[in-house]
């Protein structure tokens, strides 16, 4: 297995030669080598046990399309697998949260995303990504072109827009509690699978100590800036998740419980899926000058763009559930408490759903509405992505910007190696050579 893991490995990352070609956009026999031979061996509907949990691996349409309708948060919820190991980053925060204390965070939150909220803060997105495109001018200046890893000055990009929508004017600070969110993140990330099967998870580790005191310090960093606005309505989605805490769940440490979990569970959410979706879409539209010009000329086309982007790369790898009680997905009968996987990148490349090219880049296939259960880059359902509107309006703008500054070419030196981190990200970085298109002073 481990062999096979590593041979998927070599022909996927490859190094892409000058031109783009070599690059393949399937990455799953690299990424999840072991779910690609079951699904070969097996069938798009098998399951698995690893100890008492079991896991139903579903890429059929009929179960998918039937996971897409089902609405009710008493059949299907977040899966409790990871949940204890994870609880320092998300807490009981919307992300993990199932039945009342799901509906009523979502409630809550939900409006803050809606498209006339999303709408003012477009302004905010424009300063940031202007502050981007203007670092990467001074530097091409001199040089003609720059040859650039863009991941880290996207990421930059990403929490600053993130930073300055949920902290308002604290936004500074804001940056710190997410760089330490982030560090939060890195230490529970390395999954425990003994700990999780056994009740020694319930026993403190190393880890989970730093976990614990992190957390300690991420809390008290947010309250700070609570009590430091002083319940100013600045507009911003911090205040805006106290005066709800505050209006159900009263004021105390329930309200601040509320605040600090969704915090935390925002910027997990729209952090590093954000800032990878730019990279991957950076990388194709270098790999396809053709379709920088026409985005330059139609912005219509960017979202389409976006949208092919979130096809061969979605950053969700996986849409997870848990039967809460027994049910019926597509004819196949799903007994209470068995975990459901659907992993996003076999739908999303399944050639019947989308066609002999499904492995090809060719965003012309966003000019008609997919159908439900063949696009799930936002997940499926009642769970989906909160904040797509405020991805996309974010990614759109800076990528418009970035056009409108900039030609785009792959570099020599970049190596295509998508990898497993959470999200699908690029193992080494996207790197491109950037070309300006106007004088260093013109306009933006
Ligand atoms: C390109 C960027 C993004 C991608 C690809 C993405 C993808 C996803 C996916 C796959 C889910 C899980 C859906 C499911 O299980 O059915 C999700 C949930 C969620 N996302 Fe996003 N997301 C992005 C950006 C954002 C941003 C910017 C925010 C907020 C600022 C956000 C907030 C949320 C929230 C709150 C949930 C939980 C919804 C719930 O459980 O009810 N996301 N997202």
């Amino acid at each position: 297995m481990r062999q096979a893991a590593a041979d998927a490995k070599r022909t996927s990352s490859s190094s892409h030669g000058g031109g783009g070609t070599g690059i393949v956009h399937d990455y799953r026999p690299a990424v999840f080598p072991f779910y690609e031979k079951w699904r070969k061996e097996y069938g798009p509907v098998f399951s698995y046990s690893v100890g008492n949990m079991v896991f139903l691996h579903a890429t059929d349409p009929g179960v998918v399309r039937d996971l897409c309708l089902c609405v009710s948060p008493e059949d299907l919820g977040k899966s409790s697998y990871m949940k204890t190991t994870h609880h320092p980053l998300f807490g009981d925060g919307i992300l993990k949260s199932n039945g009342d204390a799901w509906t009523r965070q979502r409630k809550l939150i939900a409006p803050e995303f809606f498209p006339d909220k999303v709408k003012g803060m477009v302004d905010l997105m424009v300063g940031s990504a202007q502050a981007l495109v203007r670092a990467w001018e001074e530097r091409v200046a001199g040089t003609g072109a720059l040859d650039i890893k863009v991941d880290d000055d996207i990421r930059a990009y990403s929490a600053d827009v993130i930073s300055r929508a949920c902290f308002g004017s604290s936004y500074v600070k804001g940056k710190r509690i997410f760089a330490m969110i982030r560090d939060l993140q890195k230490t529970v990330a390395r999954p425990n699978l003994l700990a999780e099967m056994t009740g020694l998870r319930f026993l403190p580790t190393r880890t989970s100590w730093a976990a614990w005191r992190l957390n300690q310090r991420v809390r008290r960093l947010i309250l700070d800036v609570v009590r430091e606005s002083g319940g100013e309505d600045e507009g911003n989605l911090l205040n805006a998740m106290l005066r709800s805490a505050e209006a159900e769940v009263g004021g105390g440490s329930a309200s601040e419980d509320f605040v600090v979990d969704n915090c935390k569970n925002i910027y997990f959410a729209g952090y590093e899926t954000t800032a990878v979706t730019a990279a991957w879409c950076l990388m194709l539209l270098a790999l396809h000058p053709e379709w920088q010009r026409r985005v330059r000329d139609e912005a219509r086309e960017l979202t389409m763009v976006i949208q092919e982007t979130l096809r061969l790369y979605p950053a969700g790898s996986v849409v997870s559930r848990q039967a809460l009680r027994e049910l019926s997905l597509g004819g196949v009968r799903v007994p209470g408490g068995v975990n459901i996987y659907v992993p996003v990148s076999t739908v999303h490349l399944d050639a019947g759903l989308w066609g002999a090219g499904a492995r090809e880049f060719d965003p012309d296939r966003f000019a008609a509405r997919p159908q439900l259960h063949s696009y799930l880059p936002f997940g499926a359902g009642a769970r989906t992505c909160l904040g797509q509107g405020f991805a996309m309006a974010e990614l759109k703008v800076l990528l418009a910007l970035i056009l409108s500054r900039f030609e785009v070419a792959l570099s020599p030196a970049y190596r295509h190696s998508p990898a497993l981190r959470l999200v699908v990200e690029p193992e080494h970085g996207v790197q491109v050579v950037l070309k300006s298109m106007w004088p260093v002073d013109g306009p933006i």
